[in-house]
């Protein structure tokens, strides 16, 4: 574990890069990112295509290791665990939110919402109340015994966001969260995430939408793999 001086932080990467190699060439996807994400931040990690945001999110995901670099979540560093270790730390600590909603049609909103609890030590126990209140975050409460075709795409998106609160997790990663929504939709949702953030929920989005990436209290803006500047939002 990190010393005590880091508490606060849930995210720290040092020195992070990604390569990737094949016989005869070398692709640097990141390249020596360094990025401390404290809770109750809300990042917004943004720019253009092949910048290297995907590369990014996987690695503070989880789902992919670093070439070179140091990475510790929730003051525990992640090189070195293995898969089972991983796996679990991930499903503690973090939340997902992509693109397309991965709802599961078969099952009600609430049921999807309480799906992660089952998977988790607590084995269910208590689950529909955890969906339900977390249901009520996201103000789809009203809405947990229809199905997700019975939904919106905004209001799918909120049933995504709230079974990634489910667990309680420490941040939650989104992944280009208004790609499958027009405009008011995604205004809305965008909104949801704000609301969420001032309640105290640590957020990490990538996205490529400038606009979006706005709304967040601190924008880090990417370049070919490197960190090109970050700017706090003033807050009127
Ligand atoms: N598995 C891989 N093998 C080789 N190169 C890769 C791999 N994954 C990503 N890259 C390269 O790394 C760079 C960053 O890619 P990445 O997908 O992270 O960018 P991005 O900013 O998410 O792009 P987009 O907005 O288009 O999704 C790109 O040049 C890409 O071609």
């Amino acid at each position: 574990m990190k010393n005590v001086s880091t508490q606060q932080a849930v995210i720290e990467l040092e020195g992070i890069s990604r390569q990737f190699s094949t016989q005869d060439m070398t692709t640097t996807a990141v390249s020596d990112i360094n990025l401390t994400i404290n809770a109750g931040d809300y990042v917004a990690i943004t720019g253009p295509s092949g910048c290297g945001k995907s590369t990014l999110l996987s690695i503070l995901g989880l789902m992919d290791t670093p070439t070179t670099g140091t990475y510790w979540l929730a003051g525990q560093e992640v090189s070195g665990l293995s898969n089972n270790q991983l796996a679990e730390l991930r499903n503690r600590e973090i939340g997902f939110i992509f693109q397309s909603f991965n709802l599961i049609d078969e099952l009600s909103v609430w049921e999807n919402v309480a799906l992660p609890l089952f998977y988790s030590p607590s084995k269910g126990v208590g689950a529909k109340q955890a969906a339900l209140a977390a249901l009520d975050k996201v103000e789809m409460k009203h809405r947990s015994n229809h199905f997700p075709s019975q939904l919106s795409g905004g209001q799918q998106q909120r049933v995504a966001i709230a079974r990634a609160l489910v667990m309680n997790p420490s941040i939650l990663l989104i992944d280009e969260p208004t790609g499958n929504l027009d405009s008011h939709n995604g205004d809305i949702v965008m909104e949801m995430l704000s609301e969420l953030n001032n309640a105290g929920t640590t957020l990490c989005m990538v996205t490529h939408d400038s606009r979006y990436a706005n709304k967040a209290k601190r924008r880090i803006d990417l370049l070919d793999g490197r960190i090109l500047g970050s700017t706090h939002r003033k807050i009127a």
